[in-house]
């Protein structure tokens, strides 16, 4: 019955099989903490049972104990919040059986103790999350103080953690924080550490100043590099940070935090009618006091406490301050509402927990603990190689979010982030989620340390790691060099001697901009280069004339069309024969080649449209632009008369069974393997030897079959060269013909004749 989630301890490489795990896991844990974020109401949730109830009760004193002392507790809010409530739901249920050790109805849920008195009780706030919930409770003060409330008070709810600032004749003297609410700890060792928390005040007053002390995100990110500069795990969050900071007592180094006051009152050894006036005083006359005298107060932020008289002032007043909250320099939670008179705060009294004068209007969460699942290294235009974390799935403020920044390389050293790792997600109205720490005490050991990468993930160059932002040596030429690699390769326009080095040389010269240019390179200028002899530089151009004649299948392959690889391309050409016949078919006449479906045909033809310049400079280049043996379609209204299936689509995006082809495409290619299904299998020897596997798919098709690398009964022919396995095993269990490589080499020999793929065969 453990909310907690533990690791399954297995990797995660696969980032589909992590999320379904999650949503297992998910489902189980709400099953117990069922409360559900809707709009913006935290729900009870259900407990079914005395042992449940007392494994929620101990889970939660546990989390709160560890969330107020380092500041690292394994729930987010959202979470502790639902398990209080369906804590709290099942007390209601059943008071008799309520435990001693039950965190609701007191101050930081029973976890913390201390041992300086309060001499007034320091107490905690209650929640509500609408605009109707909020009336409510307005109106339930009404009754209770039998008057309507004239005047609120509205400010931010800083998220810190509450302390108690002990000034007398205006020394500051003692710092307290809050504890369990009568008693709390003393942590005077942070004097000095606080700004906006003056040593003295202007005045030689005796009073104690109540505030937050929270890290600004700008202290936070600096006591982060400072701690792991020092060998320490960095933060989750500005709120743990400042949590852990300020308890620490002896540390190497110190890192500011910030103090903002909300409340001012007497000591009890404050001058008698000094303390009768504060007791007196409006909250919003006291924050100008506080503020008067030299402490930090809200009335410096974007966000400033105001006073308002009515209840949709509050509410609008709030609204204005959850639309500021993304670009404040500090975290908040939430809006504290209070009665502003001190009549009305002495009328309605206060719980054992709260006020009942006051009022916390939570905002929703911006923080939840996911689990970073992967790295992915994205090659930005300008060749910025920037990681971004893969989460499972966690909503915040109503978005899923499933991606989050994570800056830099050294970022993530810094955060010590290792895959695997349940870590602390920020997202704050429109801006990127972040990563912010991993929760490190979480950790199963069963965490993998995040692999940077070595070579530029696009193009395979170095990367230029002298800056945080790493990039690749290419810079903004790095999709270049990617694109012109790919198209001089093997199953593209074959273009012997020109590798990736050799690619990235001809960028650099600023020679090549685009793949028609490589068709146009002088002699002299490939001479210019450094490493470039003679020889090399005439087999460099006579591969490049090789090149010009590739068919037009080749061609569409190197111009890296999405969504058309090898044996699309393939199809493509072979169905409409020339790249003109190609550029004038509308989606629905690509539709027509078999494969591609309702989705793709759009985009190829928007594709294509956008290489038009690129292809006509081709054109322009001498660059082949026809698939040899292939004839162009007829028009599509005679192909139809012809009582071709053409609008089917079965046959058409299964690879396998091709029933109906195009008319054109049947006709156009006799040969000797026509009609047939065939699949390679094995190491090729003699006349094929040379071949790779997708040269003799284009040598399957040249001869009139269809290539396929999977055996089914379909298959007409397996060729089974050396070492195949299980592919020969089916067809043989399927009673599938096999040939050997020579037998067929013999098959298709009027092919096989030198340059035979280059040149139309008809
Ligand atoms: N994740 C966990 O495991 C875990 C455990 C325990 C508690 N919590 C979280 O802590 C919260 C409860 O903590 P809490 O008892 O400190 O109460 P709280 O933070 O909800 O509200 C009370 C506190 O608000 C702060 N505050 C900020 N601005 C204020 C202002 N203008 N006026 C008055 N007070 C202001 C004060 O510190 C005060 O003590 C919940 O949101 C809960 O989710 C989380
Ligand atoms: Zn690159």
């Amino acid at each position: 019955m453990k909310i907690t989630r533990r690791a399954d301890g297995r990797r995660r490489r696969d980032v589909r099989a992590a999320r379904e795990r999650f949503h297992r896991r998910r489902s189980r844990a709400l099953s117990v903490v069922a409360g559900r974020m809707t709009g913006m109401t935290t729900r009870g949730a259900v407990i079914g049972d005395a042992a449940a109830y007392a494994q929620a009760v101990e889970d939660a004193v546990k989390a709160s104990a560890a969330y107020y002392a380092a500041g690292t507790s394994g729930l987010d809010d959202d979470d502790y919040d639902r398990l209080v409530r369906s804590i709290a739901a099942w007390e209601a249920e059943h008071p008799e059986q309520t435990l001693a050790d039950s965190p609701t109805g007191k101050v930081a849920g029973g976890a913390v103790v201390g041992d300086v008195p309060h001499t007034t009780a320091m107490l905690s706030l209650d929640n509500v999350f609408s605009p109707e919930e909020f009336t409510a409770w307005t109106a339930s003060l009404s009754r209770r103080i039998g008057r309507e409330v004239s005047r609120f008070s509205v400010e931010p709810k800083l998220d810190g953690l509450a302390i108690a600032a002990r000034y007398r004749q205006g020394r500051l003297t003692q710092l307290v924080t809050r504890g369990d609410g009568t008693a709390g700890e003393d942590v005077s060792h942070a004097i000095g550490t606080v700004e906006g928390l003056p040593a003295e005040l202007a005045e030689p007053v005796t009073v104690e100043v109540r505030g937050e002390v929270l890290m600004t995100n700008a202290q936070f990110e600096h006591a982060n590099e400072v701690r792991t500069a020092h060998g320490g795990a960095p933060f989750a969050n500005p709120r743990n940070a400042a949590a852990g900071t300020l308890r620490a007592r002896e540390r190497a180094y110190t890192v500011p935090m910030t103090f903002f006051g909300y409340g001012l009152l007497p000591l009890a050894d404050t001058d008698p009618a000094l303390a009768e006036r504060l007791r007196e005083s409006a909250h919003s006359d006291l924050m100008a006091e506080a503020a008067g005298l030299g402490v930090n107060t809200t009335a410096a932020t974007a966000v400033p406490g105001i006073t308002a008289a009515t209840v949709e002032e509050v509410l609008a007043r709030v609204a204005e301050t959850a639309a500021l909250r993304s670009t404040l320099p500090f975290g908040i939670d939430g809006i504290v509402v209070k009665a502003d008179l001190a009549a009305d705060q002495a009328a309605a009294g206060s719980g054992s927990r709260a006020p009942r004068w006051a009022i916390a209007f939570k905002l929703r969460a911006v923080e939840k603990i996911t689990r970073l699942v992967a790295v992915e290294w994205n090659v930005g235009r300008t060749g910025v190689i920037a990681p971004r974390a893969v989460l499972e799935p966690v909503e915040i403020e109503g978005s899923t979010i499933t991606y989050a920044t994570l800056h830099n390389p050294a970022d993530i050293t810094r955060r010590d982030l290792r895959l695997g790792d349940r870590v602390m997600v920020h997202r704050a109205g429109d801006v990127i989620p972040r990563v912010e720490a991993p929760v490190a005490h979480l950790r199963t050991g069963e965490e993998q340390p995040i692999v940077f990468p070595e070579t530029c993930p696009r193009c395979g160059s170095g990367i230029d790691t002298s800056e945080q932002r790493w990039r690749c040596e290419n810079g903004r030429d790095c999709h270049l060099v990617a694109s012109l690699s790919y198209a001089a390769g093997r199953d593209q326009l074959d273009i012997e001697g020109l590798g990736h080095t050799r690619v990235v040389q001809l960028v650099d010269a600023r020679l090549v901009a685009d793949l028609a240019d490589l068709f146009t390179l002088t002699r002299d200028q490939l001479l210019g280069l450094e490493r470039m002899g003679e020889t090399s530089t005439d087999n460099l151009l006579t591969a490049l004339a090789t090149a010009r004649s590739q068919p037009l299948s080749r061609v569409l392959c190197a111009l890296g069309v999405r969504g058309t690889g090898r044996s699309m391309s393939r199809r493509i050409a072979r169905h409409f024969a020339t790249m003109d016949h190609l550029r004038a078919a509308d989606a629905e006449a690509i539709r027509q080649v078999e494969g591609i479906g309702a989705e793709k045909a759009p985009s190829i033809v928007a594709e294509l449209a956008e290489l038009a310049p690129l292809i006509d400079k081709l054109v322009a280049a001498g660059v082949n632009m026809t698939e040899p043996g292939a004839t162009p379609p007829l028009p599509r209204t005679a192909a139809a008369a012809d009582g071709n299936e053409g609008d089917g689509t079965e046959g058409r995006e299964n690879t396998e069974g091709r029933e109906s082809t195009g008319a054109a495409d049947a006709a156009a290619v006799p040969g000797p393997l026509a009609g047939m299904t065939v699949v390679v299998t094995g190491a090729m020897t003699g006349a094929l030897e040379k071949l790779s596997r997708n040269q003799m798919n284009e040598l399957i098709e040249r001869a009139g079959g269809r290539s396929s690398s999977s055996v089914s009964g379909k298959t007409s022919l397996v060729v089974a060269g050396e070492g195949a396995g299980s592919k020969r095993a089916k067809a043989e269990a399927l009673g599938v013909r096999l040939a050997a490589p020579d037998e067929f080499a013999a098959l298709v020999a009027d092919l096989l004749a030198p340059d035979a793929g280059a040149r139309p065969s008809a």
